[in-house]
């Protein structure tokens, strides 16, 4: 597949670091297509809030994260799609049945964790981890269903075991886990410069991935930052749901008190026109599709 093909590749280039906005709808996938990204990133968070309309509790099945991964990377498969697979929704059976899936949906890598099924967001208290055995039992499953499928997706493992286990058994599992077959590792919610240059060094030569979360539990660090501590990826999970949040809440607002659009919105009215939005989501290309397969529908325009 070729989108995966680009992300080895990407991670074979030791002197860059991957990196991916969060995306979590065609929308918000093509934005962040359409401002020359490498790679995304599916956010399960931002999946389960958008399409559920519910919080990052492992409220979201195989089924809606498996199609909403779909539809992203369907929009252009030479962009590799990272996507949130959280524990694999059961046990060997089902991890294996989601690693074939998103092998099928054209993913290029998923992220598979350490918490218990009913999983919460990374960055929330309280967090219960499953046993070392049962994590790695995911992260086998997975590399086998990979085998089987003839796939090439990459495997993340990820541990929240920080939080509760501390700074060595986390790392003790990322390296059991890659020992095993995973090909990248994620230490979830660490909180200092200092773990984040000693998880790379400890992982050295395996890819780390950094989850840039704002607000989270992670300080703030820039990509620059990330590739001087060694991290090879950097997700952004919230980097639309902030911003896309705070407008439309303001909009709303303004609208529930003044009957009218926002003075800002009304006057950039011609940049948020049909045409113009739908420009975003792939109108000129759609319409030369029809016009090469000798369709008529849009020869005079739309
Ligand atoms: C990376 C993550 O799994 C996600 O769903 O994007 C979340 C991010 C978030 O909740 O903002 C996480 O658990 O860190």
């Amino acid at each position: 597949m070729a989108s995966v093909k680009r992300l080895r590749a990407l991670l074979a280039d030791t002197s860059k670091i991957v990196v991916c906005p969060g995306v979590y709808d065609g929308l918000t996938a093509r934005i962040a297509l359409n401002a020359g990204f490498e790679c995304l990133y599916m956010t399960g968070a931002g999946t389960t809030m958008s399409r559920l309309g519910m919080p990052d509790l492992g409220i979201a099945t195989l089924n809606d994260m498996r199609d909403n991964a779909g539809m992203i990377a369907s929009l252009d498969r030479k962009i590799p799609l990272i996507a949130d697979a959280d524990t694999g929704y059961g046990g060997a059976l089902m991890v294996g049945r989601t690693t074939e899936q998103y092998i099928q949906a054209g993913v290029a890598a998923l992220h598979l964790e350490d918490q218990v099924v009913n999983k919460r967001c990374g960055h929330l208290k309280n967090k219960e981890l499953v046993d070392e055995d049962v994590f790695l039992t995911r992260i086998r499953a997975a590399v086998n269903a990979r085998a089987q499928a003839e796939g090439d997706i990459v495997i993340i493992a990820r541990t929240d075991a920080l939080q509760s286990l501390g700074f060595d058994a986390a790392v003790s599992r990322l390296k059991a886990a890659v020992a095993i077959g995973a090909d990248v590792a994620f230490l979830e919610g660490f909180t200092s410069k200092e773990e984040g240059r000693r998880v790379c060094q400890e992982l050295s030569p395996t890819p780390v991935l950094l989850n840039m979360v704002a607000g989270g539990v992670t300080p703030n660090f820039t990509v620059q930052e990330a590739q001087d501590f060694g991290f090879r990826i950097i997700i952004f999970p919230a980097f639309a749901l902030g911003p896309v949040y705070q407008t439309v809440a303001k909009a709303a607002k303004y609208l529930k008190e003044n009957g009218d659009l926002p003075k800002s919105d009304a006057e950039s009215a011609a940049e948020f026109s049909p045409k113009a939005l739908f420009t975003v989501v792939g109108l000129r290309e759609s319409m030369e599709f029809d016009v090469a397969a000798g369709g008529k529908m849009y020869s005079n325009g739309v």
